[in-house]
């Protein structure tokens, strides 16, 4: 007798195989993932001897199940867990009530209108950027990774800290980075020591940890002293009152906030400007496009928050980015009890991996899927996108907090980029595209940069009020407050033919040159 579908498992490979997939999943190639999605659809399942389940849901149907219907029955599971050491039991990896008080105090640091206000951040950071670029002659040699990095941590370090994290940047940079590199290994481990064993590595990851906190508790003992400028984030934080408790939070929770939103939201922002100007750099057409809308939209000028409503095509252009090199590949949830997915059962405990690196490419919602075309989020777009065909910041309630301030700093850092000089990949050069928390360009992207001619025409700034960075993802929802950010990209993607391109063109690629490559 033909069983029914739900008394079957999801299907996948062998145990022996799926030993050999987990361990490569460890080396962040993609490809792995694209592999088992051809060869298994929608539902697959990994089973080695002494791990839990690994199952992947690819299908927007069991994401929309996993993230927004059943969401109760997904928490985020014991591999995020790996990384309490590093940021605590801040947003990301705090549940249940916890979570909703935090996202209450949180979130409204980073609303339209608070996340408005960092713009003169965010311009003076990429400028001082451009001017170390300015003073350089010809065309000259960047690690365009290495910048965006600087400009992101600059601006989520004044943002969140006011001028009290600058003179420690290299010390939190630095020990930050080395806690991330254990904890993540230990995400994609089957088998960790526990951390209190005095190995070498985790001598140096506690006295890493040591550093930040001693950074952070300094700032926070300043201001509790009255010390210091209080207009950021931190020190709203400190005061902010949650509406429903009229509770404030204590210092190790306001600790594991800052640490959290400081770790995600430099890194994220980071990696989507550079794959940005990655894709850019090989698409001529459609660079020469959005550098057309810049020039017209700025003319000589810096932008201001109303300028970035006012193109369309980079919003279309961000988008397709996010789709093809989506900065947060994976989403994990683990469920509490067992469940049905696409029909098939999943185990309470095993891991479930939502991959928007293979959805943004699934076949049923996107036509020519490895084809760079930002005018599928033209408005309207010319195939309906089903909304959760498309995560880049993941969907239902626990959807990026910082989805706004990460799209306007990508966009406001691309735009003064383009604006100003002409990039493309050093010959030859290869980033080496993985996937771990974040899409990480292994090599760096060496990029050589040469100055445009300068656009001497002046254009009024567009007005503020109309500002909003809809950006067409599954964000049509947030957190316990409710305060969604907006949905769908805008705006016809203008008629356009722009000039002055830099150094000889090589043919145009015809898709994202990864999933040939990785
Ligand atoms: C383009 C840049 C960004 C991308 C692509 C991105 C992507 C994501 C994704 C996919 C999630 C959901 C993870 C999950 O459900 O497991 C997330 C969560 C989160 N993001 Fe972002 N993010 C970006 C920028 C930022 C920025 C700038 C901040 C902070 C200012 C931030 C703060 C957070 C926080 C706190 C969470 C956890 C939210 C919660 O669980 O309540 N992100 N992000």
């Amino acid at each position: 007798m033909t069983p029914k579908r739900d008394d079957r498992q999801p299907p996948g490979p062998g145990p022996l195989s799926s030993l050999r997939y987990l361990a490569n999943f460890r080396t962040g190639n993609m490809r792995h993932y694209e592999d088992l999605f051809a060869r298994h659809g929608d539902v697959v399942r990994l089973r080695a001897p002494g791990a839990e389940d690994f199952v992947m849901a690819f299908h927007p149907r069991d994401i929309g199940h996993v993230l927004r219907t059943n969401s109760r029955n997904y928490p985020k599971g014991a591999r995020y867990h790996q990384l309490v050491p590093v940021l605590g039991w801040g947003l990301v990896n705090s549940e249940g009530d916890l979570w909703r008080r935090q996202r209450r105090l949180v979130q409204p640091q980073f609303n339209h209108a608070s996340t408005l206000a960092f713009v003169p951040l965010i311009v003076s950071h990429t400028e001082a950027l451009l001017q170390r670029w300015d003073a350089e002659r010809g065309e000259f040699e960047r690690d365009i990774n290495d910048d965006m990095l600087d400009v992101t941590f600059a601006i989520a370090g004044e943002a969140f800290f006011g001028a009290a994290l600058e003179e420690h940047t290299d010390t939190v940079r630095s020990a930050f980075k080395y806690a991330l590199s254990i904890a993540l290994k230990r995400m994609y481990s089957l088998v960790n020591p526990p951390l209190s064993w005095p190995l070498p590595s985790h001598v140096r990851f506690r006295d890493a940890m040591d550093r930040v906190h001693a950074v952070i508790d300094d700032i926070i003992d300043g201001y509790q002293r009255g010390e210091g400028d209080t207009d950021n984030v931190l020190a709203r934080l400190m005061n902010a009152v949650d509406p429903e408790t009229g509770a404030t939070m204590d210092r190790t929770q306001l600790r594991d906030e800052i640490k959290t939103i400081l770790m995600v939201g430099h890194e994220t922002s980071s990696v989507t400007a550079t794959w940005a100007l990655y894709l850019l750099a090989q698409h001529h057409d459609a660079r020469a496009q959005l550098v057309e809308e810049i020039d017209r939209v700025l003319g000589g000028r810096t932008p201001t928050p109303g300028d970035i409503e006012a193109m369309p095509y980079l919003g279309m252009v961000f988008n397709e980015c996010l789709r093809l090199l989506p900065s947060v590949p994976f989403i994990l949830r683990s469920p509490l009890a067992d469940d049905t997915l696409g029909g098939y059962p999943v185990a309470a405990g095993s891991t479930i991996a939502i991959v928007p690196w293979v959805t943004h490419r699934h076949p049923e919602f996107w036509t020519d899927p490895e084809r760079f075309m930002p005018e599928r989020f033209a408005d309207p777009p010319p195939r309906p996108i089903d909304k959760l065909a498309f995560l880049p910041f993941g969907a239902g309630q626990r959807i990026c907090l910082g989805e706004f301030m990460g799209q306007l700093e990508g966009k406001i850092m691309v735009a003064m980029i383009l604006q100003r000089y002409a990039l493309r990949l050093v010959p030859g050069f290869d980033p080496r595209c993985r996937g771990f928390i974040s899409l990480q360009p292994l090599n760096g992207m060496r990029m050589l940069c040469r100055r445009r001619e300068p656009v001497r025409r002046a254009s009024a700034p567009a007005p503020v009020e109309s500002a909003s960075v809809p950006t067409g993802s599954a964000s049509d929802e947030a957190g316990p407050t409710g305060s969604a950010s907006a949905s769908d990209e805008a705006g016809p993607t203008g008629s356009a033919s722009a000039s002055d391109e830099a150094a000889p063109t090589p043919p145009q690629p015809t898709g994202c040159p990864y999933s040939a490559r990785t």
